[in-house]
């Protein structure tokens, strides 16, 4: 969360001339109703499910590029899809530059408690070795800024 695979995937798309696909995005309109909204009334364990179906659709589609949240690695469902069926690009960012990035945003259920920099370190522990184990690339997102970011994917893409 805040590594910028909305923003970096949204401006990658452009680029490269591809349809831009956000996981979360397509879910709230689907449902009608925010992520918060879901996490409340479903539990996390109702998104997951919501977001393994998305993803198993979305991962079919031909010419995009495709955001998900940043816990779809949790499944390997989701993870075979990924991997099989694109190249995956994993945005490591340290957790300062996490934190810093999703500090005003309230749209992130799992942010908001009392200290989101011990939540964001635990998530990433967990996680980490599930993204170095997926990606085809790795781009650090600390030095750049968001066109840094893309400049850095296409250069390693090509
Ligand atoms: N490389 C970057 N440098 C500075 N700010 C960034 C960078 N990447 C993303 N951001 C900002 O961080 C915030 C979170 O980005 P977002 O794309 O929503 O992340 P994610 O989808 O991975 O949670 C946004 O306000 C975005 O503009
Ligand atoms: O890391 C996570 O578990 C989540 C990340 C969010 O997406 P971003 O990574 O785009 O913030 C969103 O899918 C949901 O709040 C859960
Ligand atoms: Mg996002």
């Amino acid at each position: 969360m805040g590594a910028g695979k909305t923003t970096i995937g949204r401006q990658l798309a452009q680029v490269l001339d591809k349809e831009f696909i956000d996981s979360d995005h397509e879910i709230e309109a689907r449902t009608g109703v925010n992520i918060p909204l879901i996490f409340e009334l479903e539990g996390e364990a109702g998104f997951r499910e919501r977001e393994a179906a998305m993803l198993d659709e979305l991962t079919g589609r031909e010419n995009v590029v495709l955001a998900t949240g940043g816990g779809a690695v949790l499944r390997e469902e989701n993870r075979r899809h990924l991997k099989q069926r694109g190249t995956v690009v994993y945005l490591q960012t340290d957790v300062t530059q996490l934190l810093e990035r999703t500090r005003k945003d309230k749209n992130r259920p799992l942010l908001q408690t009392d200290d989101p920099q011990a939540r964001l370190t635990r998530l990433l522990q967990e996680r980490e070795p599930l993204y170095l184990e997926l990606a085809d690339l790795v781009v650090n997102t600390g030095q750049g800024n968001i066109r840094g970011v893309v400049d850095t994917i296409l250069e390693k893409l090509a």
